[in-house]
């Protein structure tokens, strides 16, 4: 174990091997260095060709990628929170659990109820907690489903609490996975009949809402409403369930998720007002109840409380296979990057299994400096109640008498209108952010630009578990939604490059450089597609000569970092296939990230409507049978591997007539470099051609 750092509630400790990973760091930035050098030079020296030129941008661009990469590999951290020393469940302050739906035909109803029934089984006290379902396609089932939820909770908190279930997710709890609990194995038969008798009213509310959704009228999405909220359960010992469907009309804008968490901000400080709230998709249900405690320790630890925004989970995965081809874990961004921004300032928000302190949403930067709440209408829009409820957050005195049930509604449905945010600093200094379509994203970095710290958990149960795309076209068009957004918060007023080195530590912006970046390596896998394969059937070299000592510089830049990826994924628990794997599904990524750079291009100029790709939860057992089997899947998505099979084409015919000439011109050490790449690409490959001939055979 690395050193570490001991709070009240908590523990940091640092990579083990942290000294090392610089030195690794600083050895390898010199080698980037000296191929930057000869790259450069070498086009003084020479008159440069175009082959030259664009390989030399292609490996700038790329050294300059590795350099805001390394920022991850600076300081990582991992965090242990001591949950036991935490004050007494009385002492604990109030938390709400955001859960957003839009769509029963992508995020099937019973999915979304699965998740809202094991966040109220959260393992926290029920008088300070509430759950919220934010439904923006106002469907009929929906507010169906949520009222027949919250009848089993009142069978199923209890339930839980009398045996201590751990799988608090009723669909995983019936399943076989909830027969390993070790510790309901030695309950009494008195449990085995209380199982059975909840199983069965799970099945029936089951089979009620699939009766109901049967009906088309009652899933289709109502885009023209008024706002709703229904109290669903409000019980001594149960938590609140709430369902709030904000106002929709059609010619208004309505911010998609970002508008919708904004709502619940607004609305919940009505209800519940808690000075900390929860924000989990309706895929991602509670897997450990224990999690809320263990945000907690960050949130109530008196020498980290003053400056912590949120904490975050990994988002995790129920349906990964073993061999996870497409890498839907993205492995990297929840091991490597978001550990090592917690040893900076702290990750970034996901979206998904993050606790956040309302405060820091509403009131400016940590130090308090800014007192929104003395021009409170300006900030937080005209409703008074909500000012008011804000005041009390706040500890401020404040002059409202208690109001009636009925006034409290009316006044919170008023904030759930279309219109409640114009002319406020909803979405800009308040809430969550508008700046581009992953509010999340936005919102983390914002906060970090204006001090606040977050803190990462990655603990051995997973907390929360999600839906991930099984398939290649799914997987891209997500890919696709974050990197082009990514890419326009890089050029956008708040771009790291400007705002965060202003306002940020230089390493952690370093990091938001490189996650708004990422989509350039399309660039750098283009033209190393491309270029060095034409350059060997022509017989150009592009690389030092095998024998020179410069070659031994782009040696070791490949090795070190191939060595680099291996060793990171070996530590984390990953294979050696594993590693091999995750670098074919990054050069596709890559590749396809292509799409990325055009779609914010045209956003940019305006030419594409911002429009909302919903990822899609339903499972599809065909696709998920081939996904078991790790075979790649490119049906429904031609379009996204056209520049990847264009790239294979043109590496296969560089591949053999690349090594024909080189027989016939024995030039063998100049070409040698070139030759390597070519191979490489060709095994690495592999299952990408597989999948491209079965793709064929399939249509014919
Ligand atoms: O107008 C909308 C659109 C979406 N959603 C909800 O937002 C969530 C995320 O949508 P999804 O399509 O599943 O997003 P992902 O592709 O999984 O996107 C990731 O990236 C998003 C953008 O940052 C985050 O919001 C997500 O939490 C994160 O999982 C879902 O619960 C939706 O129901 C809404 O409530 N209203
Ligand atoms: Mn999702």
């Amino acid at each position: 174990m690395g050193r570490s750092y001991t709070y009240t509630y908590h523990k940091e400790t640092l990579q083990e091997w942290l000294p090392l990973t610089r030195i690794h760091i600083l050895i390898h930035f010199i080698g980037v260095l000296f191929l930057c050098y000869y790259r450069i030079s070498h086009l003084f020296l020479h008159p440069p060709s175009p082959p030259w030129i664009l390989i030399t941008a292609a490996e700038v661009l790329l050294s300059v990628l590795w350099f805001f990469n390394q920022a991850f590999r600076w300081r990582p951290v991992s965090r242990t929170p001591f949950t036991d020393k935490l004050p007494r469940e009385d002492k604990l302050p109030g938390l709400d659990i955001f859960v957003c739906t839009l769509d029963p035909e992508k995020e099937p109803t019973l999915q979304v109820i699965d998740t809202v029934v094991s966040a109220i089984a959260m393992d926290y006290p029920s008088d300070k907690l509430a759950v919220y379902l934010s439904d923006d396609g106002g469907c009929p089932v929906t507010l169906y489903a949520m009222r027949e939820a919250g009848a089993f909770a009142r069978e199923w908190v209890p339930f839980c609490r009398k045996y201590g279930v751990k799988l608090r997710c009723p669909r995983v709890f019936f399943s076989p996975m909830g027969e390993d609990d070790e510790h309901l194995l030695h309950q009494d038969a008195g449990f085995k009949a209380h199982r059975d008798l909840i199983e069965g009213k799970y099945e029936k509310m089951q089979n009620n809402i699939d009766k109901f959704g049967s009906d088309p009228n009652n899933v289709r999405i109502v885009s023209d409403r008024a706002p709703l909220i229904e109290i669903i359960n409000e019980e001594p010992g149960l938590p609140l369930l709430v369902y709030v469907s904000r106002e929709r009309r059609p010619s208004l804008p309505h911010k998609f998720k970002g508008g919708a968490l904004n709502t619940l901000l607004r609305v919940s400080g009505f209800i519940s007002n808690a000075p900390y709230f929860l924000v989990v998709d309706c895929d991602m249900y509670c897997n450990d109840p224990t999690s809320a405690k263990q945000a907690m320790c960050f949130f109530l630890d008196p020498q980290t409380s003053k400056d912590t925004s949120f904490v975050q989970f990994p988002q995790m995965f129920h349906n990964l296979s073993k061999k996870d081809i497409y890498d839907s874990q993205t492995r990297t961004a929840f091991k490597t990057m978001w550990q090592g921004m917690d040893g900076l300032r702290g990750p970034g928000l996901s979206g998904s299994g993050n606790y956040l302190s309302k405060s820091s949403l509403l009131f400016g930067s940590p130090n308090q400096k800014n007192d929104y709440l003395a021009d409170a209408e300006k900030y937080f829009g005209n409703s008074t109640g909500l000012i008011e409820t804000m005041k009390v957050m706040r500890g401020q005195k404040t002059s409202k008498k208690s109001i009636s049930r009925e006034e409290m509604l009316r006044e919170a449905l008023a904030v759930c209108s279309c219109s409640y945010e114009n002319n406020t600093k909803w979405g800009t200094e308040v809430g969550f952010s508008y700046a581009i379509l992953l509010e999340s994203s936005a919102t983390g970095y914002i906060l970090h630009t204006r001090g606040w710290r977050s803190v990462y958990l990655y603990p051995k149960t997973p907390c929360f578990l999600g839906c991930a795309p099984t398939d290649i076209k799914e997987g891209m068009l997500q890919l696709v939604k974050w990197l082009s957004e990514l890419l326009l918060l890089g050029f956008s007023k708040y771009s790291p490059f400007t705002h965060g080195f202003a306002s940020m530590s230089i390493i952690h912006s370093f990091t938001y450089c490189f996650i708004t970046m990422s989509s350039l390596y399309a660039i750098v896998f283009i033209i190393y597609g491309i270029v060095p394969q034409i350059c060997l059937l022509k017989g150009i070299s592009l690389f030092p000569k095998v024998t020179e000592p410069w070659f031994a510089v782009f040696a070791f830049v490949y090795v070190s970092t191939q060595v680099q990826h291996l060793v990171e994924v070996v530590s984390g628990e990953g294979s050696v296939a594993m590693w091999w794997d995750e670098q074919r599904i990054w050069i596709l990524k890559s590749v396809t990230s292509i799409f990325a750079i055009i779609d914010a291009v045209k956003k940019w100029l305006g030419l594409n409507k911002v429009k909302f790709s919903l990822s899609n939860k339903v499972v599809d057992e065909e696709k998920v049978k081939k996904y078991e089997e790790g075979k790649f899947d490119f049906q429904g998505a031609a379009v996204f591997m056209a520049p990847m099979v264009l790239l294979l084409i043109i590496n296969i015919v560089g591949f053999f007539g690349g090594i024909w000439r080189v027989f016939n011109e024995k030039d063998f050490q100049e070409m040698f470099a070139q030759l390597f790449l070519v191979t490489y690409v060709m095994l690495l490959s592999y299952p990408i051609f597989e999948g491209i001939v079965t793709m064929k055979s399939k249509s014919e």
